[in-house]
């Protein structure tokens, strides 16, 4: 990667970590305990607060915003909008992740009303991202169905479209903007066999963002590598998926700047 951004992405490591963030995840059942539990190790502090009687009001007091589409209910769909607009209101970061969006016509509306919304960031494996683009994905349900370097087209062109920071997770990350791309490799092949990965990942993006919320990208960038590093420590230890689910929550308590920044592996497109 180039130095700049080497540098970047580690003072944002350290940043967000010094700052504890706090941030409202509005997440899916499978999901809330262990991105909750992500947060807390990585640094950052989760509040899981979705109803609409309170949603829109937190989201004035968090320093960002996530919102997961996972396990849908309209009462909570009306919580997502409610916190969306609220955090535009405000001026605050809002990251989306549109979890099996394409499998059903409700979770289908659901993210074009939140599309509508504008959201900062939006996380997604490569079936999700390649369907959002409008494309035909080999994604049934919540896992990738599909390789990242087939999502790459369809992320730039909904960054651009969108306005938006997209990240399309896998193998090798992908996270690009419409014009600047970056691929970010690490992690572990245990990591898509424990589910809420990729929701953890969301929730810790909008740490990132709730303390540069200008740099957008570059924060972006930041939550990918410090999972793909944290996720490379917890695999030497782990024996499976369960024990891997708590080597990774402490490689992200335990690890420090210098080991990010050692072991970060970020390459400009
Ligand atoms: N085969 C893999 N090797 C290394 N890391 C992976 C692999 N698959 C997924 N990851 C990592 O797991 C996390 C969740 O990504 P992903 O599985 O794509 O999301 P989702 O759970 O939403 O499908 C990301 O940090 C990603 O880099
Ligand atoms: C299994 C499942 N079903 C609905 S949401 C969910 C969790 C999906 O988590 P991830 O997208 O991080 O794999
Ligand atoms: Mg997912």
């Amino acid at each position: 990667m180039t130095t700049d951004l080497s540098q970047t992405t580690t003072d944002l490591y350290e940043r967000m970590r010094a700052t504890n963030p706090l941030v409202q995840c509005i997440t899916n059942y499978v999901a809330m305990n262990y991105a909750a539990n992500v947060l807390l190790a990585a640094g950052a502090s989760p509040a899981m607060v979705h109803t609409p009687e309170e949603s829109g009001e937190f989201a004035t007091i968090a320093g960002a915003l996530t919102v997961n589409i996972g396990t849908l209910s309209p009462n909570w769909v009306e919580g997502m909008i409610a916190a969306a607009k609220s955090a535009n209101t405000a001026g605050k970061p809002w990251v989306l992740d549109p979890v099996a969006h394409f499998a059903t016509g409700y979770r289908q509306g659901t993210t074009t009303e939140l599309l509508k919304l504008n959201p900062t960031v939006i996380r997604g494996n490569a079936s999700e991202i390649i369907a959002l683009g409008g494309g035909q994905s080999a994604g049934q349900g919540v896992d990738s169905g599909d390789p990242v370097e087939q999502a790459e087209d369809a992320a730039r062109t909904l960054a651009t479209a969108q306005k938006a920071i997209v990240a399309v997770t896998g193998e090798v990350d992908f996270v690009t903007d419409g014009t600047r791309s970056v691929r970010i490799a690490g992690g572990s092949d245990l990591m898509p066999k424990i589910t809420a990965m990729g929701c953890a990942l969301t929730a810790l993006t909008g740490a990132y963002v709730a303390i540069a919320p200008d740099q957008a990208f570059e924060a972006t960038v930041a939550a990918l590598a410090n999972f793909a590093v944290a996720g490379e420590i917890a695999a030497k230890s782990a024996n499976g998926p369960a024990s891997f689910m708590t080597a990774f929550v402490d490689g992200l308590y335990t690890l420090d700047a210098k080991t990010f920044n050692a072991n970060a592996r970020i390459t400009a497109q």
